[in-house]
């Protein structure tokens, strides 16, 4: 594309690629210099000319000698809009959920309900980039903006029409997924999480409703999960930006949520839509969690042209996501194994609250707290757990360059009666060996991980592996 189309600058400079890493520039590349957290993408200005950068976008004023400066007071921002120009054509339907927690889960459900109506669909987030046939890691939630545009352009030319996305506050401050048309924007949940790096919880909410009030399209529509304490708010701003608004929960307009009841392999809910009769589905998940992001993930169909007949069928055959409330194992002793991603206070109690009206016994927890993450939520993970559990196992998830010693005696601080078993392997041992016939374990934490991360090393790791290895 033509520079002078690309942004009105007098010049016959074709841009051809894009880079946010000087290292990555080509011949023809638009280069977005940006002041992150350990580098300031400034500084790389004159190497990426040099390597053939033909534009450059940064703040007004920045130095720019040899190529054009697309100047911008939000950078990260006008280099989304300019790269996804590049970048197009992307898949025609895209959708993005952000909220504390069920963000993989719901993206993950919604690409499986397209799918089953018909639709080549995909998702990106925690997981990877996932289609039927496939599942590509990308390390992070919301990875950088010219691998989230790249991977967009690359599903559409597997043919892909409908892609879900996670948007994490992460992601949302730093412009890092943005740039193609999202025809709804879903909302989960808000507690707390994440403080290292947005320090108030009004700013971490700041930064999830960039997603509502920027980032989905002007005539585009809101999917709000309804029962959370800050949903009146996210409405607010969904009202704010005059989107269409889908709500779904217990006070949910469009899918009503009238009750919910568990069942052995699962839970029965009833549900009306738009105010019609009750209908009785049989969800082949366990826990209220499961539920609540099976309803945002259908509002999210509803909201990009499916029909209430076809989503209501899909997701009594909804398949488990990876790693959230998955059994992994039943132990010698006849108790059941459960993996699941649990990482911040409220999510321990949703996967206690999922399986306490199974267990017949106890209720047994094995987590940690993952190191240079935010450090005030341990304390409430400890407070919660040995609150809610009847018998807590404090452990190591992940201590990166902290001292695993101190992450956990953070847990045990508040965690009343908690056991303290540094190594996971052997947290998820002493797990198996007490518990007995009608007590189920919770292994909290690590969910799909495949890794525990110590220092800069990451050493393979996976829960539900090691479960079956010490159940056998
Ligand atoms: C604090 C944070 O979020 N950092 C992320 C951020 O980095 P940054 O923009 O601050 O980058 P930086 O390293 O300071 O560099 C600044 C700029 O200089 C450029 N540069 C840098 C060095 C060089 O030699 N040449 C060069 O051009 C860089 O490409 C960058 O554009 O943007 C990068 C991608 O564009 C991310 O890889 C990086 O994630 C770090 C590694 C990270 O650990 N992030 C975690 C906390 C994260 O984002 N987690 C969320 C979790 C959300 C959830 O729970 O759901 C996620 O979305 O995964
Ligand atoms: N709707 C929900 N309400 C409360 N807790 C939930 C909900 N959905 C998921 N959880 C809890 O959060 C955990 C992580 O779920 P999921 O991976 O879907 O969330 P996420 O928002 O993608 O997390 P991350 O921010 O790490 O990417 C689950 O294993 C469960 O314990
Ligand atoms: N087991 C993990 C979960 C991390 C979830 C991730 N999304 C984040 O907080 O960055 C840890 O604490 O290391
Ligand atoms: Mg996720």
């Amino acid at each position: 594309m033509r520079l002078r189309d690309l942004a009105g600058i007098d010049s016959d400079s074709d841009v051809t690629c894009v880079s946010i890493d000087h290292r990555r520039v080509a011949p023809g590349c638009l280069f977005g210099a940006f002041e992150g957290a350990r580098f300031n993408g400034e500084d790389f200005i004159p190497e990426a000319i040099e390597r053939g950068a033909v534009a450059v976008v940064a703040r007004p004023g920045v130095e720019v000698p040899g190529a054009a400066l697309i100047a911008d007071e939000r950078p990260r921002r006008r280099f989304a809009e300019l790269a996804a120009r590049v970048m197009a054509p992307f898949p025609g339907t895209a959708v993005a959920v952000t909220g504390t927690n069920g963000k993989t889960s719901t993206v993950e459900m919604t690409r499986q309900l397209w799918r089953m109506a018909g639709h080549r669909s995909a998702s990106i987030g925690t997981l990877g980039v996932t289609t039927s046939d496939d599942q590509v890691s990308t390390g992070l939630t919301s990875p950088d903006i010219v691998t989230f545009l790249s991977n967009m352009a690359g599903l559409k030319k597997l043919g892909i029409s409908h892609v879900a996305y996670e948007a994490s506050s992460h992601g949302l401050d730093q412009y890092r997924s943005e740039g193609v048309p999202v025809a709804a924007a879903a909302f989960t949940n808000f507690s707390r999480d994440h403080l290292d790096y947005h320090q108030t919880m009004d700013s971490y909410f700041a930064a999830k409703m960039r997603l509502v009030d920027e980032v989905v399209a002007a005539d585009g529509t809101a999917v709000v999960w309804t029962d959370d304490p800050r949903s009146g708010e996210v409405i607010e701003h969904v009202r704010r930006r005059g989107l269409k608004l889908l709500t779904v929960g217990r006070a949910g307009e469009t899918i009503r949520l009238v009750s919910q009841t568990p069942s052995p392999l699962g839970q029965v809910l009833v549900l009306s839509h738009e105010g019609g009769k009750e209908q009785k589905l049989a969800l082949p998940l366990i826990g209220a969690y499961q539920a609540a992001n099976v309803l945002v993930a259908a509002g999210l169909v509803l909201a990009t042209g499916g029909t209430w007949a076809t989503t209501f069928t899909g997701m009594g055959r909804l398949a488990p996501v990876r790693g959230r409330l998955e059994r992994a194992v039943i132990t010698p002793a006849g108790a059941p194994v459960y993996v699941d991603y649990a990482h911040t206070p409220d999510a321990i109690e949703a996967a206690i609250a999922a399986l306490r009206p199974h267990v017949e016994g106890k209720l047994i927890i094995v987590f940690g707290a993952g190191g240079d993450r935010d450090q005030g939520k341990r304390p409430d993970m400890g407070r919660v757990a040995s609150r809610l559990g009847d018998v807590v196992i404090v452990t190591d998830d992940n201590p990166r360059s902290e001292d695993p010693a101190l992450i956990r005696a953070e847990i045990m601080a508040a965690a009343e009666g908690a056991i303290e078993v540094a190594d996971r392997r052997a947290a998820i041992g002493r797990a198996i060996e007490v518990a007995r016939k009608g007590d189920i374990i919770l292994l909290a934490g690590k969910g799909h991980e495949t890794g525990q991360i110590v220092g800069d090393r990451v050493l393979p790791f996976d829960d539900a592996e090691v479960a079956r290895e010490m159940a056998a």
